[in-house]
């Protein structure tokens, strides 16, 4: 049994309060792009996990493929599996491939355990995983709010257009870029800016983490601007970075920026 998690990207976030459990309320959208990685799972002897592809840092036991298995197999009779994993989605990018694999882990064993569990119920489990991991349950467009786990679909359809991501060299883990942001209300919630006409997205839908990361990585600050300069209606950092996503109204020729990064055209 073989499933392809596909990473996401942040339309706006807002960090919005820190929580007295050391997290952080925010807004942001979840939109699922074309990046996927490939997991495959099959029934033996004993429980493993492999990888191919880009190298994974940490431990094997430490994946959230066989974090997932543990997890379930605390309510379910489940037989031991050997996990492999083929790593496309690059990492510390802000694009949820770690997360995008436990959701997808836990869909491929619900569906070929038939163990019945509804979508409320694996976005349960996976939410234990990581804030980001519910989303790829559904993995539809949402408005996503407290620690960004609680969803509300949304209407949001960019097939027409050509999301154009940029990953540098540089890499940002999640904990590097909440250690570093300044929670604060907002003026306007993303949950009306966003339906707004995509047009008017610059210079009022923003991303938090763009203010200290771009300060201390300026190379991430001057991918987003040579996006514009290459026409993008919208560009912005995803996530906690450190790649960077640009909306354009046709595919752009970015030749020159495939030199210093990885460049992922019509995701
Ligand atoms: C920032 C976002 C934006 O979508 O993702 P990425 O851009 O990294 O993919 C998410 O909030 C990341 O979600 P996820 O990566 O699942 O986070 P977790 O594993 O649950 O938490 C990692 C660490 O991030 C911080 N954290 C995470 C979520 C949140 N609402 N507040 C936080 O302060 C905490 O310090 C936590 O220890
Ligand atoms: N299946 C996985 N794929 C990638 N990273 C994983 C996975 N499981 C656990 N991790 C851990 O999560 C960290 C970041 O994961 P990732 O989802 O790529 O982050 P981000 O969304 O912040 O770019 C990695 O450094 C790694 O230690």
């Amino acid at each position: 049994m073989i499933a392809f998690p596909n990473a996401k990207i942040n339309i706006g976030l807002n960090v919005i309060a820190r929580r007295p459990d050391g997290y952080h309320d925010l807004e942001t959208v979840f939109y699922p792009i074309k990046i996927n990685d490939v997991l495959e799972v099959v029934e033996a002897d004993k429980l493993s996990f492999e990888s191919s592809g880009l190298e994974i840092p940490g431990r094997p036991e430490d994946n959230l493929c066989i974090k997932g298995y543990h997890l379930l197999k605390k309510d379910h009779d489940l037989p031991p599996v050997k996990i492999h994993l083929h790593k496309n989605i690059p990492i510390g990018a802000g694009l949820g491939g770690g997360s995008a694999d436990a959701g997808f882990f836990i869909k491929l064993m619900n569906d070929n355990f038939g163990l019945g569990l509804s979508d409320d119920s694996m976005e349960e489990y996976a939410r234990i995983l990581g804030a980001d991991c519910a989303f790829f349950i559904r993995n539809k467009p949402v408005f996503a709010f407290e620690k960004g786990d609680e969803f509300e679909p949304i209407n949001l359809d960019l097939s027409a257009y050509s999301i154009v991501l940029v990953m540098p060299d540089e890499h940002i883990s999640t904990a590097e870029a909440y250690r570093g942001v300044k929670a604060a209300p907002v003026k306007e919630t993303l949950y009306d800016l966003i339906k707004t006409p995509l047009t008017a997205w610059r210079g009022h839908i923003k991303n938090d983490f763009e203010g200290h990361i771009f300060r201390d990585h300026p190379a991430i600050r001057g991918i987003k601007a040579e996006l514009y300069e290459h026409g993008a209606l919208y560009a912005s950092m995803s996530g906690s970075g450190a790649s960077v996503f640009g909306i354009f109204e046709d595919t752009p020729n970015l030749e020159v920026m495939e030199e210093f990064s990885q460049v992922f055209y019509n995701v």
